[in-house]
């Protein structure tokens, strides 16, 4: 094959050098002869350069010298090319090949151990793949580009709609695998009752990634195991009761004196200030908190208070930042280390970090205040009574007590503000909005207010048991927005669960959305139907499947304070105020959001006083 003459390496650095010129050289009149190897070399390089660099001078080329040697080439090109592509073809052929080997191995014996069924999975990553929707968060990622944006968030689903669709082509027991943890989807009612009051899955998951939060210590109520977490927990409980945690008559007071100040915000700032269109976000989320942090330390907030409300504000992101199931964090912990910007565990300890000094300075505040004894005669609050006997413990041991110390404080706070205020708050958001868009229902709880407490009085704890259908429309609420959608423990024992073999160590999520959403036990259950929870003569029904606070022996210490606070406020906007849908704006639709627990997109609802 002749060329043109053209020494190959020239013709290289006239383009990388000045101006690419490649026809200064062709024009010369001798030839060169090139090896075999040199020839496909220069094919590649003339193709390449001539396509990147110009295209005009590919034609000029042809018609000048090549068009016999370009046709060579081409098909060298081609072949080598094709080469290439076919070993590439096969070596991915066999990786297909060995991934579904393994898989379909791993599935037999699955089957063989009896575990509960398992979709198709891969090496390492397990079933990650199938959660890659729930990692479509644009603000956790950084993305900022609008149609990234958009696109994620038109393609976002959280993990328990994830689980939720895979448990019903799989089964109310799933095995999903996610990196180095397994995890036993739970999502009929019947096997979660047996999960979650059952010895062997009392404790919870408490990774490494999950201690970051609590310095590292098995310590707090929500992620703490054991003797440690028994023994701080009774405690907890036994010393809120005195504030009003769950006891009558102390919660009654408590609940009411926030309700008088919430109404006369609520009536003077808020709606006398503007129209009668509101903007319901949060709405019940600072008095909720007060109500538990005048237990816990005594202290009530102003609801304009800034501190107050950067700090909803951190524990709202926080909710965020976590998602139980599929999480990237619980299938691989050590990325914490690795990427801990990319992976959020960053940010995560950043506001958590926050949210620990807030407390530590309640209780530093709080020793100064005791003075040198560190002791009150009568003590006013929680943090008073775990001061008391972090010093008692210290006199008798003669050193720092493992269980009441100044950490342990930080996180029973920290647990009880973060699981206390937004539940609540958020299911009477939730409350406003399906009563906003279900008249009917509205107008029957009224109708109820009226006759049973009727316009002069506040509501009180007694007369839930005279209102039944109030009581059923908050009970159909929390079946309906499911506020925490799932709440996992971990097995602490190789045992059984149904036909069904559970190791030691496994995660075991209950999915109460799939359990709440279940159209064979609940019919119709994407329609906010209050009556399903009375029966034939009115009174409320407790139905089985039916469990927003868990239970066993970690379930909700705050349901009772929950269920009182949360049937208080409702009743108590429902016997002054009628609410519509504002006019000017678009009624969010119910769609899944983001989080450990769920909050409905901000609406805007018009209120007219009913009095
Ligand atoms: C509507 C409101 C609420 C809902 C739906 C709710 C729901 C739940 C659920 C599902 C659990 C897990 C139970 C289990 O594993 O079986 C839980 C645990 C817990 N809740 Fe609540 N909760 C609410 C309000 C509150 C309040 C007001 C407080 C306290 C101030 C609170 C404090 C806690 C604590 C500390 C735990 C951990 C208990 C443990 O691990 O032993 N919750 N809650």
């Amino acid at each position: 094959m002749s060329f043109p003459k053209v020494k190959l390496s020239t013709m290289f650095w006239d383009f990388t050098n000045d101006i690419w010129r490649p026809n200064r050289k062709l024009l010369g009149s001798s030839e060169l002869s090139l090896t075999d190897e040199n020839k496909r070399r220069a094919c590649i390089l003339c193709v390449c350069v001539f396509f990147l660099k110009e295209p005009s001078l590919v034609s000029r080329f042809i018609s000048l010298h090549a068009k016999s040697q370009l046709a060579l080439f081409w098909s060298e090109f081609g072949s080598f090319l094709g080469a290439k592509m076919a070993v590439t073809a096969a070596l991915t052929l066999v990786l297909v090949g060995a991934v579904i080997f393994w898989s379909v191995l791993d599935r037999w014996k699955s089957h063989l151990q009896k575990r509960p069924p398992n979709p198709l999975k891969l090496p390492v990553f397990g079933h990650l793949l199938y959660m890659i929707p729930s990692l479509l968060d644009p603000v956790k990622l950084k993305i900022k580009w609008k149609y990234a944006v958009d696109f994620m968030n038109k393609h976002y689903k959280p993990p328990y709609i994830i689980t939720h669709e895979l448990s019903k082509k799989l089964g109310p027991l799933t095995n999903l695998k996610f990196g180095v943890n397994n995890s036993i989807i739970v999502s009929s009612a019947e096997y979660a009752r047996e999960m979650l009051c059952r010895e062997e899955f009392v404790d919870r998951f408490t990774d490494g990634w999950m201690l970051d939060r609590q310095f590292g210590q098995q310590i707090g109520i929500i992620f703490n195991n054991g003797k440690p977490y028994r023994e701080i927990k009774h405690f907890t409980v036994k010393n809120l009761k005195d504030f009003g945690f769950g006891k009558k008559q102390n919660m009654e007071t408590a609940v009411e004196d926030e309700l008088q100040d919430f109404l006369h915000y609520f009536q003077h700032t808020t709606l006398e200030e503007g129209s009668r269109t509101i903007r319901m976000e949060h709405m019940f989320t600072l008095p909720v908190l007060n109500i538990l942090w005048i237990m816990v330390a005594g202290l009530r907030f102003s609801y304009d208070d800034e501190k107050l409300r950067n700090l909803i504000k951190i524990v709202e992101d926080i909710s965020k930042t976590h998602d139980i199931g599929g999480n990237i964090l619980m299938a691989f912990p050590f990325l914490r280390f690795l990427f801990p910007e990319l992976t959020g565990h960053a940010h995560q300890l950043r506001l958590y970090s926050k949210l620990h000094q807030f407390f530590r300075d309640i209780m530093h505040e709080r020793l100064a205040e005791m003075g040198i004894e560190h002791s009150v005669d009568n003590p006013r609050d929680f943090t008073d009574i775990f001061i008391q006997e972090m010093i008692k413990r210290k006199k008798v041991n003669g050193n720092e007590s493992q269980i009441f110390t100044e950490e342990q404080f930080i996180m029973v706070c920290l647990d009880l503000f973060t699981a206390g205020a937004e539940t609540t708050a958020n299911t009477l958001d939730f409350a406003m909005f399906y009563l906003m868009l279900n008249q009917h229902v509205q107008k029957k709880v009224q109708a109820e207010i009226d006759e049973v407490i009727g316009p002069n009085r506040l509501p009180k704890l007694k007369d839930r048991q005279s209102m039944p259908y109030t009581e059923a429309t908050l009970l159909e609420t929390q079946r309906m927005c499911n506020v925490i959608p799932m709440v996992h423990r971990v097995s602490i024992a190789d045992t059984t669960l149904g036909p069904y073999n559970i190791q030691k160590g496994d995660v075991m999520v209950m999915n109460t959305y799939s359990i709440h959403m279940d159209e064979k036990v609940w019919g119709d259950p994407h329609v906010f139907r209050p009556e399903r929870f009375l029966d034939e003569n009115g009174n409320v029904n407790s139905l089985p499947s039916f469990m927003p606070f868990g239970m066993g022996k970690r379930v909700c210490i705050g349901e009772t304070l929950a269920r009182h606070t949360m049937f208080t406020f409702l009743t108590a906007i429902l016997q002054r105020y009628s609410f519509t849908p504002a006019k000017d704006y678009e009624v969010p639709e119910i769609k899944p959001v983001k989080g450990y627990t769920l909050n409905p997109e901000p609406f805007y609802t018009y209120f007219t006083p009913r009095f």
